[in-house]
């Protein structure tokens, strides 16, 4: 009782002392990644959000809490994530630290930079799909949503990715038996009912019987994931494989059938489909709208994009960037660099804060004292928008990752706080396969179209995920119409 008096000190609004109420109704409106912001303007560092849930904003307990070998577990609010069978659980929500840690370690090694070679040729397989069906779009000179493209492209990239195979929404543009729907519906539902977690093992057995529920997305997605790897080829190996070869694209189903075969006890069928179940549901999404943040703060900030542009031809000009870019070229680039960094600044995929229950002892968190079992997190938007660290930080600026490269005790304060994939034993695994999908479409796109928007502000929606919903554009192919004028010459 003294800690709950002490901490009732904390400011935030007064309701939240005594219900999570609302907290889940703003959650509900899906704009809270501004709400947070604006909390933090009127209140300071630490907020209360509900009865024991604390938002923070401060750098130093960035690291106290997210920081590697820090002892916070996920919250409760992952429960709503996952089955609510224990044994099926998965990685992204899982809140044993120890079970967590040995797969995190066991299948790392799917996710590390230098797996990227295998599957760049699955990158490049969508992008050329995407780049045609951009170019149609130009001949019929309708408006088309970025924001969906993005997703049809991510979605594909994660298909062809994981079980070796697009699952086709390039090559149709809808929304393959509502996919698509069936995830966002259990993005609703995970993101609500992880505020009452006590409530999902009830709720998700009733909602799986009504088909628009997000229990019954989940459960949608989950046997969808099931089918590909049922119908996946066995793995075998090639006279490549057996003579050591160059590698050919190996998609993640096939190393981890390999993975099973050598070591049947450490690798199972259940770990396939975890592993495959985690990147349809964590790795779409999230590169979609991170490919739409990246474009719509091009289109609105002309300078830039003619600057990008300016790097990218000069680039192509001296043989440096091939048609379908490379990976390393992509890394070669240093504007582009900035310019990914600074729109995942700007708007990054996640939109709640990362909770995480304070361990045993307790802990100092911006002059406060928690004791364990308080729930404190960093929003991600909230650390992005700190004006200490990101001056200006509503406009869009790349130069001031370039500036302060310069500076290095600046650039230190900076990356601090910077989290698009979140930080320490639970960032993002898929980090650097959207690296990858990222650096490679977003030079191309830029070199080979011109986009305009009539679009002055977009709406988003958050659902844990801060969706754009009307990012309609125009598109001209911009080499088709240079070799148009050399014709016409
Ligand atoms: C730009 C794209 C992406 C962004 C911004 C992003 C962001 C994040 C964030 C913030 C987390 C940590 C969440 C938390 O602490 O609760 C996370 C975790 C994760 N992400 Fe991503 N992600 C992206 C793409 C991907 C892709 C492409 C994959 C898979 C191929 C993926 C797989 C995962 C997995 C498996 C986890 C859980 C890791 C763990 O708990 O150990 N992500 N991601």
């Amino acid at each position: 009782t003294l800690h709950h008096r002490y901490l009732l000190s904390i400011p935030g609004p007064l309701i939240t002392r005594f219900t999570k109420l609302w907290y889940f109704n703003r959650v509900r409106l899906r704009g809270f990644e501004r709400d947070n912001i604006r909390l933090h303007e009127k209140y300071g560092p630490v907020v209360r959000i509900a009865p024991d849930h604390y938002s923070i904003r401060d750098r130093v307990a960035v690291r106290t809490v997210y920081g590697n070998g820090s002892r916070f577990a996920k919250s409760a609010w992952y429960e709503g994530w996952k089955h609510p069978d224990p044994n099926r659980w998965t990685l992204f929500p899982d809140r044993d630290i120890r079970r967590h840690g040995e797969s995190r370690k066991r299948f790392a090694s799917l996710y590390s930079m230098s797996s990227l070679v295998h599957y760049e040729a699955f990158v490049d397989n969508c992008a050329d799909i995407l780049a045609q069906r951009l170019r149609e779009r130009d001949q019929c000179g309708s408006t088309l949503n970025l924001g969906h493209w993005f997703q049809c492209y991510a979605f594909d990239v994660i298909g062809e990715i994981t079980f070796g195979q697009r699952f086709g929404f390039l090559d149709q543009g809808h929304d393959i038996e509502g996919t698509i729907t069936a995830l966002q519906s259990l993005m609703t539902y995970s993101t609500l009912v992880g505020i009452y977690p006590e409530w999902h093992p009830r709720l998700f057995g009733i909602l799986s019987w009504f088909k628009s529920s997000g229990a019954a997305g989940r459960a949608y997605i989950m046997q969808f994931v099931q089918d590909k790897i049922s119908s996946h080829a066995p793995y075998s190996p090639t006279q490549d494989d057996v003579e050591g070869r160059a590698p050919k694209a190996q998609d993640f189903v096939e190393k981890m059938m390999l993975a099973r075969d050598k070591n049947p006890e450490k690798v199972t069928d259940y770990h396939l489909y975890m592993m495959g179940l985690s990147n349809v549901v964590a790795g779409s999404d999230t590169t979609a709208i991170s490919l739409s943040s990246i474009m719509y703060h091009l289109l609105h900030n002309p300078e830039v994009l003619a600057k990008l542009r300016a790097e990218v031809d000069s680039f192509t000009t001296l043989g440096r960037c091939s048609p379908r870019v490379t990976f390393k070229e992509s890394q070669e680039m240093p504007y582009l660099q900035a310019v990914i960094k600074e729109a995942l600044r700007m708007h990054s995929a996640t939109g709640l804060p990362l909770w995480r229950v304070v361990p045993a002892g307790g802990a100092e968190i911006s002059g406060y004292r928690f004791p364990e079992g308080a729930v404190v997190g960093v929003n991600t938007w909230v650390a992005h928008y700190d004006e200490e660290v990101f001056p200006e930080a509503s406009t869009f600026q790349p130069e001031r990752w370039i500036e302060a490269e310069q500076d290095p005790e600046r650039l230190r304060l900076m990356n601090d706080m910077y989290m698009p994939f979140g930080l320490g034993s639970r960032t993002c695994l898929g980090k650097h396969i959207s690296i990858l999908e990222i650096s490679k479409l977003i030079p191309r796109l830029v070199r080979d179209f011109d986009f305009t928007t009539s679009t002055a502000r977009w709406t988003t929606e958050n659902s844990w995920f801060v969706k754009p919903t009307d990012f309609e554009v125009q598109v001209r192919a911009r080499l088709d119409s240079k070799t148009e004028r050399l014709r016409a010459e």
